[in-house]
């Protein structure tokens, strides 16, 4: 499917009532306008109408069927003796419905004969009255018994499902995650409500079943009384209108709307600095407003909803016409056949009817979510089973042949021409980029904004592979990166750039997973801290090495205005005091990872790409010394935007522009040169040299 062209995409803004398919250019998909939404459909589903509609539905059901059954096993494989109770008192749920038609009947019968008689059966009434009190007290139990499990076996289920997609989130790659087709919309929560929606569905049938069994064998009710019973649930089914079972793209292109929700997110705490300082509280209510009253009444909710509620009136009225259906059959038998129909049977006619109403309506309107809980459940397994685009080698690094074995560094060649995966990157990052990188050397890259230098470290450590057909190749100790295994390389380089994050959990553990397997050694991550420049940061913390950065919000507080409630706003104020560190000290932090990794005693190359935006300048003269001393003899390469020591000391300075390598050399060699470097070093050198002067 293409992209939406403008042609065939008018501007959002027109009013818009009802929706209207519009024909694309070409005919693979039609366009429905609904409320700010454009949602894109395969043609044949809308041309095909409602059964194109229902084949697609039944197609995704049947597709997600495999998946189902294994997500079945899984759930009982998790606490076999919990699910059984659960399914069990379910069953319960269903099966009373028929328990009470029967016994609300018999009660019924036997007043209906003691009125006749004048003289009721006092002991038969009694009888009739405790089996009815005794199905009360066991429904209640069942129920009870149910609020019970369902929780426990709610909170399992989750548990196990957050791990799972917490796992398929971790395995992905770059590109693989920067694809939008691998945008999974899976939820741990989905995996419960799908179980629990299913386990309703097949227990409403299977209580139907019984229902219908009864009710067939009654006597003034029989067949078709039951068929005639079935006619408005399936009505309402046929009627149904739902988005989530067929592919389709939503987006909204309605200005208005979209300038509603960039302002709506302005809201969120992290512009409040801005906002305040910048004084603009005011203009966005203003622009909200006018946005709002631009925005009109055109429909804004959520695009499922819109379409669910798109019916014509006349099924609407059709539906309930084929309601009134079981009440015009008693009424006609009554007409029709007067001696055989009691105002008794009349009154169980009308129970049987309700009963099978409000189940035929239960089971049907649970079947939409039947087809729902299926595609949630097979999004779940899918995610899981997106296949990364960097393939894995098999050859282990470092290699054992002679030529490389002695060397502590990474030899390093680069032949390529990159361009990003995906639509929006046309233009390439690298051009025809050629270099080698000797093993135990310090290459400083240098050029202007997106000149390809980042790239450049993205491709050596293997963030990205150069496309196969002619992009070219990284090779590393003479043998082309892709042959070997990722994690054998991983473990032989460490990188710092800016783009590296402080994790949500202690000050120990953010430097200490540089080296996994030694997470917990204070003496280790205390060295590391230090060779960072993180020490002093650490002795500032009031729980020192344990101290959390950045944790996780569980706390929170309702309706604790007023003086009444300090107390209690007091502890809010504890429990939401979060651990502030500066941008310096994040990225001193970060680069005690990267000191912390060094003692693998395994990293064979360094890849340090602007790091010490926030630091001061002795902290980043510093980190650079530490950084060229722990890394001496391996090979080292930095990214930077400044001239200085690094760039002095480098063997090979390579010089960037438009994703090109246009000067090489060492500092000496390309300031001789006069060219690309010299200008960019002398408009650093030129403000020193002008203040000296003044
Ligand atoms: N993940 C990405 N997806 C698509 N394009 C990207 C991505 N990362 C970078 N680019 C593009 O590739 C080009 C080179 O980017 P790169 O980050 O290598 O530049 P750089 O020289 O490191 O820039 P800077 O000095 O600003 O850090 C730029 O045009 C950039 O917009």
């Amino acid at each position: 499917m293409s992209a939406p062209s403008e042609k065939s995409l008018p501007s959002g803004n027109e009013h818009n009532g009802a929706s209207k398919a519009v024909e694309n250019e070409e005919d693979a998909y039609k366009t429905l306008k609904l409320g700010v939404w454009r949602i894109l459909l395969p043609n044949e589903i809308v041309s095909g109408g409602i059964v194109s509609a229902t084949k697609h539905k039944c197609r995704a059901i049947v597709q997600a069927y495999p998946v189902v059954q294994q997500f079945f096993r899984q759930v009982y494989d998790l606490n076999p003796h919990l699910c059984l109770l659960f399914i069990a008192l379910k069953l319960w749920g269903e099966i009373e419905s028929v328990v009470f038609l029967y016994v609300s009947g018999r009660l019924l019968r036997i007043i209906e004969v003691g009125i006749t008689e004048g003289r009721p059966d006092s002991s038969a009434i009694l009888q009739a009255l405790l089996a009815h009190l005794i199905c009360v007290t066991v429904t209640a139990t069942a129920r009870w018994g149910r609020d019970y499990v369902s929780p426990i076996l709610e909170n399992t289920v989750s548990m196990h499902f957050d791990d799972y997609l917490l796992r398929a989130k971790l395995h992905l790659d770059m590109p693989t995650a920067a694809d939008t087709s691998n945008r999974t919309q899976a939820l741990a929560f989905h995996a419960w409500i799908s179980f629990d929606g299913l386990c309703d569905a097949f227990m409403r049938l299977f209580g139907l079943v019984s229902q219908l069994l009864y009710i067939s064998q009654q006597p003034n009710a029989g067949l078709l009384f039951t068929v005639i019973a079935l006619a408005r649930p399936v009505m309402t089914l046929v009627n149904e209108k739902t988005l989530w079972l067929q592919p389709h793209v939503a987006y909204s292109d309605n200005e208005s709307y979209l300038r509603l929700k960039s302002l709506e997110t302005m809201g969120q705490s992290r512009f409040r600095g801005d906002i305040i300082s910048g004084g603009i509280a005011e203009w966005i209510t203003e622009e909200y407003n006018g946005a709002k009253d631009a925005l009109g009444t055109i429909g804004s909710q959520h695009s499922w909803t819109l379409y669910a509620m798109e019916t014509s009136p006349l099924n609407q009225l059709l539906a309930d016409w084929s309601g009134a259906l079981p009440t015009m059959y008693w009424a006609l038998n009554a007409l029709l056949y007067p001696s055989q129909l009691s105002m008794t049977s009349i009154a169980i006619l009308q129970q049987y009817s309700a009963s099978l109403n409000s189940s035929l309506q239960l089971l049907f309107g649970g079947f939409s979510r039947v087809g729902k809980c299926f595609t949630d459940i097979k999004t779940l397994f899918d995610a899981a089973s997106i296949v990364n685009q960097i393939v894995d080698g098999d050859l282990a690094y470092p290699r054992a042949e002679a030529e490389f074995e002695e060397s502590k560094g990474m030899n390093i060649e680069l032949h390529v021409s990159f361009a990003y995966p995906g639509e929006k990157s046309k233009e390439s990052a690298l051009n025809n980029i050629s270099l080698c990188i000797p093993a135990g050397s310090l290459v400083v890259i240098v050029g202007a904004n997106g000149s390809g230098k980042s790239t450049i470290i993205k491709l050596i450590t293997r963030m990205y592979d150069v496309a196969g057909d002619g992009g070219g190749q990284v090779i590393i100790d003479g043998i082309p990166i892709q042959r070997y295994r990722m994690a054998d390389l991983r473990q032989a380089q460490a990188t710092l750039t800016q783009e590296h994050k402080l994790y949500p959990l202690t000050l120990a553990e953010n430097i200490g997973l540089g080296h996994p397997k030694r997470v917990r050694d204070k003496e280790m991550i205390l060295k590391a801290a230090k060779d960072g420049g993180a020490e002093e940061l650490v002795g500032k913390m009031k729980n020192g090495m344990e101290t959390m950065l950045d944790p996780v919000r569980t706390s929170f507080g309702y309706q604790l205005d007023g003086e009444k409630h300090r107390t209690l706003k007091g502890v809010l104020e504890k429990l939401e005091m979060a651990t502030e560190v500066s941008g310096g000290e994040t990225q001193r932090l970060v680069a005690s990872r990267t000191f912390m990794r060094f003692q693998t005693n395994k990293i064979r190359l360094l890849c340090v790409d602007e790091p010490s935006s926030a630091l001061d300048p002795r902290g980043e003269f510093e980190l650079f010394e530490r950084l060229r001393q722990i890394a001496e003899g391996k090979t080292m390469i930095f990214v930077t935007h400044r001239f200085g020591h690094l760039t002095k000391h480098a063997d090979i300075i390579l010089c960037m522009k438009d994703g090109a390598v246009i000067e090489s050399g060492t500092h000496k060699e390309l300031l001789t040169r006069n060219g690309e470097y010299a200008s960019l070093y002398n408009v650093q050198a030129q403000a020193f040299t002008e203040s000296e002067v003044c």
